[in-house]
């Protein structure tokens, strides 16, 4: 890759690139990645957009495949300088089983391992998450922790699980010996709550607060704090670890990273107020309105109905028992260690990812 510097010579494949990172990743490698020949996106569903992509002048290939289907996997991979591989089910809402969450984020992966390995392909990117550390189910805080904080990583939700042990892949995986005899680089970064342009979540939630009559009513006190990252930041993150990732495989090879930028630490609910409240909305209550013991009892009737109403309807509400916890539980990273290894400083500034979601909020369909 070194004697390419500079000239149109790299391929690279994203995986699950028409998601919400997904798509920033890809806009981002074309802004930044001068050195980029071709550009594989690989996704079960192809956005539209992509369409305009194609008259840059890096070729943009748009390839629909499925994760789990180890040959669709080889043939995407094969002939790319680099893989990122952000395609994952990203479910803790009880929408899809067990076993698929498995499928997609573990057995996918190692397809996306295996298809390295058979095809020639050096570098591996991993999004991971910050759920692979925590919460945990005892709720314990994790507050500004780093890298090397010891927590207590016990999970038992199928996406933290499924996570977890494909982390454990990509990361064992580093140093296997790929076609032509080199060794395999890979590196997982683990983002804390993504935000920003495309967020489902915030989507939801503004809609939400617009069905009552523009106001959200506080529910997690005040006092337990979230680590959030905007998405062009992560973007940023993973376009900086493909690059950096051969010249320093020594010592970024098989490491994790937490994914930060500037972003205030607040509750979540807090946190979405800072792009919901110029939208028009407001947050009710300064502290929570309904007692915990009935928001748990809450939850735990919204798991209650998901199982009954399974064979009829897929009931999938915001409240469920996991959910809870994670909002009741403080998770806050600090860390420099991306900034050690490869020099990561976030590309936009608090100031500036604030004014894009909001901008973004304003464009979702239903707003004032
Ligand atoms: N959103 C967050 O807050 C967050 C935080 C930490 C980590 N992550 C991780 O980041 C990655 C991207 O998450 P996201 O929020 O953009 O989710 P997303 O659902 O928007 O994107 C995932 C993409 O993967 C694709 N995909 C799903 N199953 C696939 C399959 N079988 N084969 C091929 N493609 C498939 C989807 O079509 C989608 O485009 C995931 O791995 C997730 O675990 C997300
Ligand atoms: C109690 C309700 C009023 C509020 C419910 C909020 C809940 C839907 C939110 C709270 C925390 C959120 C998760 C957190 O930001 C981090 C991640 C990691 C990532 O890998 C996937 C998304 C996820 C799980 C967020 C999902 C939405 C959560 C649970």
């Amino acid at each position: 890759m070194a004697d390419s510097a500079q000239t149109q010579e790299l391929v690279y494949l994203v995986t699950g690139g028409c998601g919400f990172l997904g798509e920033h990743v890809v806009r981002m490698l074309l802004q930044q990645e001068p050195r980029l020949r071709e550009l594989r996106i690989f996704d079960l569903h192809l956005g539209p957009w992509l369409e305009e992509l194609k008259t840059g002048p890096v070729q943009v290939t748009a390839i629909q495949g499925d994760v789990t289907q180890a040959h669709e996997v080889a043939a995407a991979v094969a002939g790319a300088h680099v893989v990122i591989h952000t395609a994952g089910l990203v479910d803790v809402f009880g929408k899809t089983s067990p076993e698929t969450i498995h499928e997609v984020n573990v057995q996918g992966t190692q397809n996306v391992i295996e298809a390295c390995v058979q095809t020639g392909t050096r570098f591996l990117i991993y999004t991971s998450s910050m759920e692979v550390v925590g919460p945990n189910i005892k709720g314990q805080p994790f507050y500004r922790g780093n890298e090397n904080t010891h927590y207590e990583a016990i999970h038992r939700h199928p996406y933290p699980c499924s996570k977890a042990l494909a982390e454990r892949l990509v990361l064992e995986a580093n140093g296997r010996e790929v076609l032509g005899g080199l060794p395999l680089v890979t590196c997982a970064l683990r983002p804390t709550g993504i935000y920003g342009e495309g967020h489902q979540i915030m989507r939801d939630f503004y809609h939400q607060g617009l069905r009552l009559g523009g106001r959200l009513f506080r529910a997690i006190p005040a006092s337990v704090e979230h680590g959030r990252v905007y998405v062009g930041n992560v973007a940023w993150m993973h376009v900086l670890v493909a690059r950096e990732l051969e010249h320093r495989a020594a010592l970024m090879g098989g490491q994790v990273y937490f994914c930060y930028d500037n972003s205030p630490y607040k509750s979540y609910e807090d946190f979405n107020m800072e792009f919901l409240g110029p939208c028009g909305l407001r947050l009710v209550g300064t502290r929570p309105l309904i007692p915990y013991w009935l928001l748990v009892l809450l939850a735990a009737l919204n798991a209650l109905l998901q199982w009954l109403l399974r064979p009829l309807l897929l009931y999938a509400p915001l409240l469920n028992p996991y959910t809870l916890a994670m909002a009741n539980t403080t998770f806050t990273v600090s860390t420099d260690k991306a900034r050690r290894h490869f020099g990561y400083e976030p590309l936009f500034s608090w100031e500036e990812s604030r004014t894009r979601t909001i901008r973004w909020v304003q464009t979702v369909e239903g707003s004032a």
